[in-house]
């Protein structure tokens, strides 16, 4: 990996984890791994297809009858293992993401202790796989119903929260009962690797969990062709999600789906404009404004807008562009320069509207995937990036009348992740909290993600619940049973 070195080199994995054992693909073919701050080359990872995704789908199979029959403690005991070897090795792991997704090391580092979270929420919630007993409508007969591990799941993951996108779904599942294939992003595999290597050293029995690199078309049709996979968990983009969901269809595979957003961040006019700021840098710019549930747009009320603008130029400006892996980068590289494009197009389409440049609109000096943190304002309603997710540091406000015109705005979208507002009026809170076409609402509040919340979409933001108490029903069975006298 260049000239990093971690202080255990035996994290850095340029292979695939199936059945226990590590392996090249079939035909030794492999893909290359860049660094999207100085696009240097890290290493490879295997280019695997259909027959390596079969070997590790019959692994699963053949591992999950003894892994259901542990006891939830044995299952927990080992999540809880493998969340304290994530954590001993966080510097490790938080070098490793840097490297090959580019986020600030804090970040990367924090990321890796929300990744653990999972797993110490899982091995929890293991314990609690409640049933039910219900008052039978006929005399002598009872009403039990109990649930069960689904069995062999799949999960599919994106490159932008290379850890916590697969501990998010594989310790519901393992904590559930079930066995897991993951298929991560291509451009973040050593993430994914590493904590295959963890949760070998944690002692998961081989087959429980997989990690499989390579072709996503070849991967997911092996997938989805194959009965023995009955779940699929996915997070990624809307398109590839309706791709994967219309091929579940052929076997009937459960499927979770977090997939993209179009966030609205509402100011109203009787908000503390300190704190919306706050919530704003927050929710706009973390990841380098790539995440699912970022803003990506800005309502702000007409009488507070010209006050929250310049406190938001103020913040933005204060931001350090850099290398991730250099200390108090605070905004880094876009995974690619296809990133970097699609942010550029959204900003030179909105000026063609009619916006204008507040701060930032070019792409950065340091060039690559690099571009200027922006605030733009005088954004028109039909601009692309109204109705498209940016996936960068491209803050885009819209200023708005009524509070029926913010509603109305906010919701003229397909998409329904996440949203935001700032009021102090109570009931407003709780008229617009209720209007707003979104799984996910932050109020007054800019950072909603946590293992204890119910993380998903409404609309074409996806299906299912991640995390909370309802993640791991996405991995159980209800059993009904009719007791007869
Ligand atoms: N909801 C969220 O958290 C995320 C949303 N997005 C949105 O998606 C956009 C595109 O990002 P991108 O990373 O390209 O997201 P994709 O949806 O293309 O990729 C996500 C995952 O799906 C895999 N994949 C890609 N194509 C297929 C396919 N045809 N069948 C099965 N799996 C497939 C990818 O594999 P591979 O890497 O090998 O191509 C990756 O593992 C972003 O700009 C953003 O708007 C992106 C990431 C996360
Ligand atoms: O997919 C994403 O962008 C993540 O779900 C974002 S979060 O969970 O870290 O908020």
């Amino acid at each position: 990996m260049g000239s990093v070195t971690l202080s255990d080199p035996s994290l850095f994995r340029e292979q695939c984890y199936i059945d226990g054992q590590w392996c090249d693909a079939d035909d030794g073919g492999t893909f290359t791994v860049d660094n999207p701050a100085t696009e240097e080359t890290l290493g490879t990872a295997p280019r695997m297809g259909e027959a390596e995704t079969r070997r590790a789908i019959d692994a699963a199979h053949a591992a999950f009858p003894a892994w259901r029959d542990k006891t939830a403690a044995e299952r927990a005991g080992l999540l809880e293992t493998w969340h304290d070897l994530m954590m001993e090795h966080q510097d490790d792991l938080g070098l490793l993401m840097t490297l090959e997704q580019g986020k600030p090391l804090a970040e990367a580092k924090g990321e890796i202790a929300y990744a653990a979270s999972f797993l110490k929420w899982f091995a929890e919630e293991a314990r609690r796989a409640y049933g039910d007993t219900i008052p039978a409508p006929k005399p002598g007969q009872r009403i039990v119903v109990i649930k069960q591990p689904i069995g062999v799941t799949a999960a599919i993951t994106p490159w932008n929260f290379p850890s916590s996108m697969i501990t998010r779904k594989a310790g519901a599942a393992l904590a559930a009962g079930c066995t897991m294939v993951v298929k991560p992003a291509s451009a973040t595999p050593y993430s994914a690797l590493a904590l295959a290597e963890l949760a070998q050293r944690a002692g998961i029995p081989a087959g429980v969990f997989s990690v499989i690199t390579g072709s996503a078309g070849a991967i997911s049709t092996a997938l989805t062709d194959s009965p023995i996979v009955r779940k699929l968990s996915f997070t990624g983009s809307t398109e590839v999600g309706s791709k994967l969901m219309a091929q579940c269809a052929k076997h009937i595979q459960k499927v979770s789906l977090e997939l993209g957003g179009n966030a609205p961040f509402i100011v109203f006019d009787d908000a503390d404009l300190d704190k919306a700021v706050e919530g704003a840098m927050a929710s706009k710019f973390r990841n380098t404004g790539q995440t699912c549930v970022c803003v990506n747009r800005f309502l702000v009320q007409d009488s507070v807008h010209d006050a929250f603008v310049d406190k938001l130029k103020v913040a933005i400006e204060a931001m350090n562009v850099g290398n991730g892996m250099d200390d108090g980068v605070t905004q880094a590289a876009l995974i690619n320069r296809g990133a970097a494009d699609k942010v550029m197009e959204h900003i030179e389409d909105a000026l063609g509207k009619g916006a204008t440049v507040i701060t930032g609109g070019q792409r950065h000096e340091r060039g690559g995937s690099f571009v200027q943190p922006t605030l733009i304002t005088g954004v028109s309603q039909d601009a692309q990036l109204c109705q498209e997710e940016t996936f960068g540091p491209l803050a885009a406000v819209i200023p708005f009348k009524s509070e029926e015109d913010a509603i109305r705005i906010a919701n003229d979208t397909p998409y329904g992740l996440a949203a935001y507002f700032y009021s102090n009026n109570i009931h407003r809170c709780w008229r617009v909290a209720e209007a707003l076409e979104s799984g996910m609402v932050g109020v007054n509040e800019g950072l909603i993600s946590n293992a204890a919340a119910p993380f998903g979409g409404v609309k074409e933001s996806g299906l299912g619940r991640e995390g909370s108490h309802q993640g791991m029903d996405e991995y159980l069975e209800e059993k009904y049973l009719c007791m007869g006298s």
